[in-house]
């Protein structure tokens, strides 16, 4: 029997087959978040969709965006958008999206690169941008810390305090020249479609983490749902999936891609409702805020991230606050995105 799950009342959660959640739940719940890893998105994801009735940016768009891109290279990169429809046509199979994605990134990575952008430029957009996260993500973090699970999400804010130890980021690192300029991005390119354990340095990470057989993960695009691909010995896995645009004409798809789906929900309370669920299965379950708050008491002080440490090259400070830090993975702890 699994208990009712408070969180999956909510009016914005929508599953197609309610009934095939309580297995994975109740496999979750067992076994009280030791054998759990949490798989995320960033953009869209934890980041909001939109706030005040406006379109937030991706961490793509913070760039394109600001001041520090000239005009014409914020119109070509405007132009590269028009692959926009490709991305999300759902008559196009992957494998026929993959080299215009591959196209798009690599272009758009081309025109930053020739904009002699500085990493306090940089750091001053990132500091700007700085409230896009969705509500509660300070109780995500803190919960999944606290209850030492790791193996998170891509691309996590530490300007706002929460960049544990136990998240891993898989991003598109950006390469700083000793001048502290943009000069390129470093390989392999990680774009919509291949963010996958085949990627990069994901593989070695999701090793580390064969004991972390129940997965959770959190998407926002029909191509997040691939994001636990080839992790080794998963057990159980449930999707969550943020519908946050073209409800109506998106729902059937994302219902057949994803457990549950929260449609437009600019909120995390669910997922932290679904944490709470799976991390305290001895007895009733507190609000969010009452984990959070438990949690809270208990967190030892945050570690300073390798990039800030002082002896450090500025450079890497530089990727810590573009959210791009390339942190090796703490044993026991460790994240993913
Ligand atoms: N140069 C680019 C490339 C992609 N985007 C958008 O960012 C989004 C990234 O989404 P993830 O789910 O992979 O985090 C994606 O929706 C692209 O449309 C961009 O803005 N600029």
């Amino acid at each position: 029997h699994t208990p009712q799950v408070r969180a999956l009342g909510a009016p914005t959660v929508q599953m197609r087959r309610p009934g095939l959640m309580h297995e994975p739940l109740r496999t979750l719940r067992k076994a009280e978040g030791g054998c759990l890893q949490v798989v995320s998105d960033f953009d869209l994801t934890l980041s909001k969709f939109s706030h005040g009735g406006k379109r937030c940016p991706s961490s793509y768009n913070i760039l394109d965006n600001s001041k520090v891109i000239s005009e014409e290279c914020c119109s070509s990169l405007r132009t590269l958008t028009t692959t926009i429809p490709i991305e999300t046509d759902p008559q196009r199979p992957v494998e026929e999206k993959m080299p215009h994605m591959v196209e798009w990134w690599t272009r758009a990575h081309e025109l930053l690169c020739g904009q002699s952008i500085s990493w306090l430029q940089i750091a001053e957009v990132v500091r700007e941008w700085g409230t896009m996260l969705r509500e509660g993500y300070k109780t995500f973090f803190d919960t999944l810390y606290q209850h030492g699970i790791g193996d998170i999400l891509e691309k996590v804010i530490w300007q706002r305090g929460t960049l544990h130890p136990n998240i891993h980021i898989l991003y598109n690192y950006m390469d700083l020249g000793d001048d502290g300029l943009l000069q390129g991005f470093k390989a392999p390119l990680i774009h919509i479609f291949n963010k996958n354990s085949a990627v990069g340095s994901s593989a070695n990470y999701f090793r580390q983490l064969q004991g972390r057989t129940n997965i959770l993960l959190l998407g926002d695009s029909l191509g997040d749902r691939s994001m636990a691909d080839g992790v080794p010995g998963v057990q159980d896995i449930l999707k969550v999936g943020f519908l946050n645009d073209k409800v109506e004409q998106q729902r059937e798809r994302y219902l057949e891609a994803y457990d549950a789906v929260l449609e437009s929900d600019e909120m995390l309370d669910v997922v932290n409702g679904l944490l709470q669920h799976i991390l305290c299965p001895g007895g009733h379950e507190d609000t969010p805020e009452q984990v959070y708050h438990g949690a809270q008491a208990h967190l030892p002080p945050l570690p300073l991230p390798p990039c800030l440490l002082p002896k450090t090259h500025v450079g890497r400070l530089v990727e810590a606050f573009v959210k791009k830090p390339h942190f090796s993975p703490i044993e026991g702890h460790t994240a993913v995105s």
